[in-house]
């Protein structure tokens, strides 16, 4: 059950693609039926994609902010990487602002400014490679999660994901996707399927996209059937993404999350979180502690721009939520899997 994955057959679709002058995004707000990039040549416009949902994906947002400190580079004249640091942080207390749940962000931009402080006169050599290294290693990680994650599903298995983690949301393979690829690969999944995850639909517009770019046959679910599918025994696992982990296992991740691992308890069936170690955030204590990004309730009111909703009609939009470790059985990052997860759990693997 460990066959050589093809990972090649899995690098078409690349949300993120730096030209050396500027940062083209592929702009998810259009897929499935359109491929367009975004052309971002500040980290202004990387700021509003991040806002905007151009690019998300809790790992896409750390990696496309690093590069957004690239290009704020490019506009400041400093003898060393202190004096640049110095004039840069605005612009990167506006890429942070951009989204307040996924930890990523802020710790691709923690790492961007610690290898700036020590940087010398080439300090934007400096963060072309931090930026270059952050990418490179979330491709990495994805493909190392997907190897651990796929050897907890017994062969033969059926599985169900909630949002997008593939490819769109990192710098490739994925991290819950990138178990699903993996397990596919290695006959050890024989079902997928995937919610729609309302309301920005990533499961019906692009998880079963990107599956299909891969042959891989997935069953879209409406978001209400997952307590009826987990009901009938078609599925052994939820296999999902996360935001940020914290100290205690707690996970925030898509709005929806929480009610399938508690839908999946009831059922005896398990829960995966995947997650690189830049979404675990030992210095978040619990959930408890998390902002939840709410957006704009008009997200609610209609789907592609027809409204569905009478006018006057309040909506609430929170777009994320908090699993309690309790509700999971498996935390799959590229360090190692957490099984059963609490905070002793989670010192052992992460220190702190
Ligand atoms: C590997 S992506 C992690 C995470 O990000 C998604 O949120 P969004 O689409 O709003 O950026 C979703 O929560 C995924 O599970």
């Amino acid at each position: 059950m460990t066959e050589a994955i093809d990972y090649a057959r899995y690098d078409r679709i690349r949300p993120i693609r730096w030209n050396g002058e500027s940062l083209e995004l592929l702009d998810q707000r259009k897929l499935p039926f359109v491929e367009e990039y975004m052309r971002c040549a500040g980290s202004d416009a990387v700021a509003m994609a991040i806002r905007e949902l151009v690019v998300r994906g809790a790992p896409a947002i750390g990696i496309a902010a690093a590069w957004g400190v690239v290009l704020a580079a490019r506009t400041v004249e400093a003898a060393d990487g202190a004096a640049a640091a110095a004039v840069l942080e605005p612009a990167l207390q506006r890429l942070n602002a951009a989204r307040p749940t996924a930890v990523n962000l802020a710790w691709a931009l923690a790492r961007m400014r610690a290898a700036l402080l020590i940087a010398g006169d080439d300090w934007r050599a400096v963060l072309e490679r931090e930026a270059q290294a952050i990418e490179t290693e979330d491709l990495a990680a994805n493909r190392r999660m997907g190897e651990l994650g796929a050897a907890l599903i017994a062969p033969g298995s059926g599985v169900l994901t909630h949002c997008n983690t593939g490819s769109l949301a990192t710098a490739g393979f994925g991290t819950a996707l990138g178990v699903i690829r993996a397990g596919v690969a290695q006959g050890r999944i024989g079902k997928v399927f995937a919610d729609e995850t309302r309301p920005w639909m990533q499961g019906s517009r692009l998880t079963v996209w990107e599956l299909q770019q891969d042959g891989i046959d997935a069953t879209l679910i409406a978001d209400s059937a997952a307590s009826h599918l987990l009901k009938n025994g078609e599925v052994e696992w939820v296999v999902v993404g996360a935001d940020r982990i914290c100290a205690n296992g707690d996970v925030a991740n898509k709005i929806g999350t929480y009610q399938l691992a508690i839908s999946a308890r009831f059922h005896g069936k398990k829960v995966m979180v995947v997650a690189p170690s830049s979404t675990v955030d030992m210095a978040t204590p619990s959930g408890d502690a998390i902002e939840i990004e709410e957006r704009d309730p008009g997200e609610l009111l209609g789907v592609n721009g027809g409204r569905t909703v009478a006018e006057g009609v309040r909506a609430w939009n929170p777009v994320f939520d908090v699993t309690p470790a309790a509700l999971i059985d498996a935390i799959v990052t590229e360090k190692g899997v957490v099984e059963r997860p609490d905070a002793e759990a989670m010192r052992a693997l992460f220190g702190g």
